[in-house]
């Protein structure tokens, strides 16, 4: 078997799909694609097709260093993401060549059911309150919610109040037996994330996201030694040699992307990695249903697996969500709370080619957006 051509699908709301296709018919999807990069994305692996034209997919191990590491220059957000909906789509082809799911072949299930968690939204305590029971009502024991947009650096007591009132009205309307996230999107100092985790601790968050930027893991051991609330981060890091420092620092979550670090081969050895720590895997994915499958194929099969991110009910836009390129949409209906495992081959999902050839000929272009101050000045995240 070898493969024949590599195709790639600029789809709505914001994702890029890859299809590869061999010789003898297997197909296999991935999903390369950073968010509001897309296009980029799409262009190195375009290039990287260029490799892999001819040669036989079933050897995902030897791609996989060749594409990662044959270029000389190694890692970053557009190569890894570009390497991961490739590696993706080669798990999904030789999980359907032997006619097995991917977590078979990542050693068999250590678990059949997945827990996910929803995210909600509302800078009210009130609306938050609302979002949290329509969720629960949905079936799901998690959610994740934003700690705040634009923060000041060090915010007013006011703000701190703010954010600790949100975390408040979301543990209100779930109750002592479900969890809450926090994402911080490393918007607040360090300074103010050590204050503000100091507030919500009581609340007993899941853990706190992104409680610093990424480049800023050194000061992530003076967070985890002053604060009982567990440090989570990874979704902005791109492989094992990006996780190590702060698996060191002490995170107790990993977050790795399957579609920006590397794939279901990396991310697995990050998984790996994170077990040496104590720590627990708990995948990013704000994505598409190609990144949620292979997001739950490694969930299936890692023992260290905390719970998973999906993005139903995110709208980024109107035209497309997470079901809308799936011939069958039940294995995200997640009614309880859960993804169940399934006997499925690959990914173990039905890509609705039709659709996403016909989203392709729209395509997107979409793009983060640009956050300032109150004083106009550039807000990070
Ligand atoms: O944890 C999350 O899902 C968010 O941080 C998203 O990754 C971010 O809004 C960019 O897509
Ligand atoms: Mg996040």
């Amino acid at each position: 078997m070898k493969i024949a051509r590599v195709e790639t699908f600029l789809v709505p709301p914001r994702w890029l799909f890859c299809r590869i296709e061999t010789d003898d018919g297997v197909v296999g999807w991935g999903e390369p694609v950073v968010e509001g990069r897309a296009e980029v994305v799409r262009s190195a692996v375009e290039v990287l097709a260029e490799y892999l034209v001819g040669k036989d997919p079933l050897r995902i191990q030897d791609h996989w260093q060749v594409l990662s590491k044959g270029g000389f220059y190694r890692g970053g957000p557009v190569l890894s993401s570009a390497v991961a909906g490739i590696d993706q789509a080669l798990w999904d082809i030789t999980g359907r060549a032997l006619g097995v799911p991917v977590h078979t072949l990542l050693g068999g299930p250590v678990r059949d059911t997945v827990r996910v968690y929803a995210w909600v939204g509302g800078d009210e305590p009130e609306r938050l309150k609302e979002e949290v029971t329509a969720q629960v009502e949905a079936g799901f024991s998690a959610v994740k919610m934003n700690a705040a947009g634009r923060t000041p650096p060090i915010g007013s007591p006011a703000e701190t109040a703010a954010v600790v009132e949100r975390v408040a009205a979301a543990r209100e309307a779930l109750g002592p037996h479900r969890d809450v996230a926090v994402d911080f999107h490393g918007r607040f100092s360090a300074a103010n994330t050590r204050r503000v985790l100091h507030e919500i601790a009581p609340l007993h968050p899941l853990f706190a996201e992104e409680p610093v930027l990424p480049e800023q893991a050194h000061l992530l051991p003076g967070l985890v030694a002053t604060s009982s609330v567990p440090l989570a981060t990874g979704e902005r890091l791109y492989g094992r040699a990006d996780f190590l420092p702060v698996l060191t620092a002490g995170i107790a979550v990993a977050q790795p992307d399957l579609s920006h670090a590397g794939g279901i081969s990396e991310v697995t050895r990050i998984a790996s990695l994170a077990e040496t720590f104590g720590a627990h895997l708990a995948p990013h994915c704000p994505l598409g249903p190609i990144a949620l499958a292979a997001s739950l194929q490694v969930a299936f099969a890692t023992p260290n697996f905390l719970i998973q991110e999906q993005s139903r009910g995110i709208h980024y836009n109107k035209d497309a969500d997470l079901l809308s390129y799936l011939v069958d949409t039940e294995p995200f209906r997640f009614a309880d709370g859960q993804a169940h495992r399934t006997a499925l081959p690959g990914l173990g999902i039905a890509v609705d080619e039709s659709a996403v050839r016909a989203a392709d000929r729209s395509g997107h272009a979409w793009r983060n957006p640009v956050w300032r101050h109150a004083d106009g000045s550039f807000a990070e995240w």
